[in-house]
């Protein structure tokens, strides 16, 4: 009970529900009304019939009598006048009404309901991805993309399903069932209760039969979904497929899972098939065996003919509601599991993923760059801190390079100041202020990120650069193209700007990637910079163009850059060593290699990979021209 009042109060679907309670309740009373009308539909037919029974003559004598021309003014005249045959107009204009009636309320709640389903739905993915994309990088990291993109994509829809099927059954088809019962047996106790006992048979035959044909059903789903990875696969990884000659191998698999669904969907085929024959086969026999009690009854005076046609009425209306009925064990399984699905998103907030913007926060004024990190400790999973008690002051201007062993805590420390996460303790002040304070996007906004992954969307050259300041005119992206060295290979691609990149920027070499990335932060005008690996991967010529394009873009910015390529950095005002989240080394480049401490060591292993760059060589000819990012 606890549970539930806590699913209640705390469920996001249970909340998307609630803002459409009055659609809801709209579509609940279509339904009642459609039960109502279904539960009325037989008494026009029982009048019409008891009426003749009781007042015609069937003896069959008149039916010479009348030519056609005489039945039809016969009947005007009875419409129009008093006659013995105004009962039928009467019953039959009340069946019309029905009939139109249910139609409009079927179409009524169909809208509603459709209306519903997708508010819902629309509401459950906006707030599922607005969740999902604040989660810090290792929740990606650790997840499978495929399975959040399905949950985002499919598991909302399911949900839809829920609440049709909760109101069908709820409103319509339990209603529906006890309304006929309790009608039946007010009109006749003893012929009601044979009525009842068609009720189990036709609902086992249902539930048995659907059960199998879901399960083959879903056995086709699985098979189809391995399928589609591995097309997906021999897609994305074309060139891999093409290089190892997987041709063939991947035609000989694609066929063989085809295979496998083709069957699964024949069986499923089957079953179906079994499904609606066994059921009309069913409503045969059901309908017989009450007929012919119906006519015992008759003949025992016990039961007038209307009323045996309101039975048999009933019975064919009875079909749809027990169908629904047995169906929705199976729609409620699997529309709550897509629901848990969700939820199961939803709750992934703990302390450490949360970076909330305090109520207080205000906008950021322009900073002039001064960052300071106070005694600051941080681990990902606080019981292991990856930066162990950090002071850390960088002025503003200052060019500073984060340099380490692997796994020191560089990039996270990147990753502090741009609050992608906080700190367990201590404090990052920017310009002297908690950066707490400040409102995320003022904050991150004045900020250049330059990361060693260009991150280039699938859309035109031009786009890529202004998601970095929306609403950038076409001069300022072309001034930020050129000002990153990006401008000449742009003009040269079929449609210059307009060009549309592949996914991940396919198409463009890594040096042309990751000018267009610093033609980002040229357009953003930060004054403070982040870069993170930005040559890495890069040959030399390359890497060259890219560190001159970084020296305009740092300009007199704070700048902050974590690199293992040391030769990039020698001229910066400050090199911070780091090993194991603290700080070990600090200060320019040559005083550092004099120190022979860590710094010379990873300067050391640097150069045996390139000659070079030894470390005599590099005090000898100082470092001022090895790296463009010269002030
Ligand atoms: N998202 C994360 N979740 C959990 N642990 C993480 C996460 N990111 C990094 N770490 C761990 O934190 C430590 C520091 O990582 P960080 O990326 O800051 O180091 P780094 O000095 O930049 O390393 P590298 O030079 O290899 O890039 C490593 O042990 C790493 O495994």
């Amino acid at each position: 009970m606890k549970r539930l009042r806590s699913f209640w109060n705390k469920s996001v679907f249970i909340k998307a529900l609630k803002s459409q309670k009055g659609l809801i309740a709209g579509a609940a009373l279509c339904m009642i009304g459609q039960t109502a009308l279904v539960l009325l539909q037989p008494w026009p037919i029982r009048a019409m019939i008891d009426h003749i029974v009781t007042y015609t003559d069937h003896s069959g004598h008149y039916i010479d009598r009348y030519s056609l021309t005489e039945f039809v003014i016969a009947s005007i005249r009875g419409l129009i006048g008093q006659s013995h045959i105004q009962f039928l107009f009467k019953n039959i204009g009340l069946l019309a009404l029905i009939y139109i009636a249910n139609a409009l309320l079927l179409f009524l709640q169909n809208i509603t309901l459709a209306r519903v389903g997708q508010n819902i739905t629309l509401d459950l993915r906006k707030k599922l991805f607005n969740h999902l994309i604040c989660m810090p990088h290792s929740f990606f990291e650790k997840s499978q993309t495929g399975d959040l993109t399905s949950r985002i994509t499919h598991d909302t829809a399911d949900t839809q399903a829920m609440l049709e099927s909760v109101l069908t059954v709820l409103v319509r088809s339990i209603p529906t069932i006890i309304g006929i019962i309790i009608i039946t047996f007010t009109m006749d106790r003893i012929y009601a209760s044979t009525f009842l006992m068609v009720i189990p048979v036709i609902y086992m035959a249902n539930l048995q039969l659907s059960r199998r044909t879901k399960k083959a059903l879903k056995e086709q789903r699985r098979v189809e979904g391995v399928l589609s990875s591995t097309v997906q696969e021999a897609f994305s990884y074309h060139k891999a497929v093409v290089c190892l000659s997987l041709e063939d191998d991947l035609v000989e698999d694609v066929t063989e899972r085809g295979r496998l669904s083709a069957e699964r969907g024949v069986q499923a085929g089957r079953y179906q098939g079994i499904l609606s024959a066994t059921m009309d086969l069913t409503m045969g026999i059901t309908s017989l065996f009450i007929l012919f009690v119906g006519v015992l009854r008759i003949i025992h005076g016990c039961l007038t003919v209307g009323q045996l046609m309101v039975f048999l009425s009933y019975l064919n209306n009875l079909f749809k509601p027990i169908r629904e009925v047995s169906k929705f064990a199976s729609r409620w399984a699997k529309s709550t599991a897509a629901l848990e699905r969700i939820e199961e998103l939803f709750s992934l907030t703990p302390a450490r993923m949360q970076v909330n913007e305090d109520s207080g926060a205000f906008m950021a004024p322009r900073f002039r760059g001064y960052i300071r990190f106070h005694n600051v400790t941080f681990g990902y999973d606080p019981s292991r801190p990856v930066l162990k008690d950090l002071n850390i002051a960088i002025s503003a201007g200052e060019k500073v390079a984060l340099v380490g062993d692997s796994g020191s805590g560089k990039s996270t420390i990147l990753q502090l100041l741009m609050r992608l996460y906080d700190p367990n303790e201590g404090m990052i002040t920017i310009d002297g202020q908690d950066i707490r304070k400040f409102s995320l996007n003022s904050l991150r906004s004045q900020m250049a990120v330059v990361l060693q992954d260009s991150y280039i969307f699938r859309m035109s050259i031009k786009e890529n650069i202004a998601i970095a300041k929306p609403g950038a005119t076409e001069e300022e992206v072309v001034a930020a193209a050129q000002a990153a060295g990006a401008h000449e290979f742009i003009m040269k691609l079929p449609n210059q700007y307009d060009t549309i990149l592949g996914e991940g920027g396919s198409g463009l070499s890594g040096g042309q990637k990751r000018r267009l990335a610093i033609a980002r932060a040229f357009l953003r005008n930060a004054p403070i910079v982040l870069l993170d690996e930005p040559t890495v991967g890069l040959d030399a010529s390359t890497e060259r163009q890219v560190m001159e394009a970084l020296a305009r873009l740092t300009g007199n910015r704070t700048t902050i850059m974590v690199t293992h390529q040391l030769h990039t950095v020698v001229d910066f005002d400050r090199i911070i060593v780091l090993s194991a989240g603290k700080v070990v080394e600090s200060g320019k480049h040559q005083d550092l290699l004099a120190q022979k401490g860590l710094y010379y060591r990873l300067w050391q292993a640097g150069q045996s990979k390139d000659s070079h760059h030894s470390p005599e060589a590099m005090m000898a000819i100082g470092a001022q021209k090895v790296s463009p990012l010269s002030p």
